[in-house]
């Protein structure tokens, strides 16, 4: 039986980080957010509800979602964030078993499902293993302001809107800390793969 492990944390915790360390012991890893592009592009299952329920002021002059503002309707108002969920998540996780299933078909001993809202969408019993990367809420601030270009504001409304790091901490079956250098991140994740005897 492969091994599903769900890769989770907060925003700019480090998810993307810790999931190329994770190809690089040849485990695939499926990712939620790549994927919630791919469901929004003109054409797409998820486009026209998008653009019906938000009007055409979202879009970008060629029509495709304009990120940016979408994430600063929806950061700052909980109930569009919870329509834009309704709207984005079961497609998401269509692809996702989908492709997840293609992987296992194809022999692979373990995979990795890149799930920002793990906790928060109650998705839990999709995976054998949760695995949270971790960082303190000062980091995790700094970071998303230097990474996204973020004001202080912009970015604690993001980091609002989800479930508190240390929180999903406490749920976590193996937690990487990754407050400090990539080699030391890197050396956690070996451990943990190496106890769970899938490398
Ligand atoms: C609001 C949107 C357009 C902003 O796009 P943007 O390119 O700026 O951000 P991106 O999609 O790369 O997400 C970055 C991070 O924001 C956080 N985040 C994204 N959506 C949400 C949400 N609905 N609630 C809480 N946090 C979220 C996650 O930590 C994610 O890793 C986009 O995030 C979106 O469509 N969100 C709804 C779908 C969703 O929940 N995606 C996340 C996992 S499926
Ligand atoms: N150990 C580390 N030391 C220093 N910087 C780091 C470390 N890990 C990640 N970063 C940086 O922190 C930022 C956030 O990391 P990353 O993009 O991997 O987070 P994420 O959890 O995938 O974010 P999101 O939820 O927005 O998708 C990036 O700019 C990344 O380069």
């Amino acid at each position: 039986m492969a091994m599903v492990i769900g890769l989770t944390g907060g925003i700019a915790s480090g998810k993307s980080t810790i999931s190329n360390m994770i190809t690089t012991f040849g485990i695939p890893v499926i990712d939620a957010d790549v994927i919630s592009r791919q469901v929004v592009e003109p054409g797409e299952s998820a486009y026209r509800k998008i653009v019906d329920y938000f009007g055409e002021n979202i879009l970008h002059d060629d029509r495709t979602i304009n990120r940016n503002k979408l994430g600063q309707i929806v950061f700052s108002d909980e109930e569009k964030r919870k329509a834009l969920n309704k709207m984005v998540h079961p497609e998401v996780r269509k692809t996702m078993l989908n492709q997840k299933e293609d992987l296992i078909n194809a022999g692979n001993k373990a995979v990795v499902l890149d799930i920002p809202l793990l906790f928060e969408s109650k998705r839990t019993a999709l995976v054998d293993q949760i695995l949270v990367v971790y960082v303190d809420e000062d980091t995790q601030l700094s970071r998303l302001m230097k990474r996204d270009g973020f004001t202080e504001e912009e970015s604690q409304s993001r980091i609002k809107s989800q479930m508190p790091l240390k929180q999903k901490q406490e749920m976590a079956d193996a937690i990487i800390d990754n407050r400090g250098s990539l080699e030391q991140s890197r050396k956690q994740l070996e451990k943990i793969f190496i106890d769970w005897k899938i490398i």
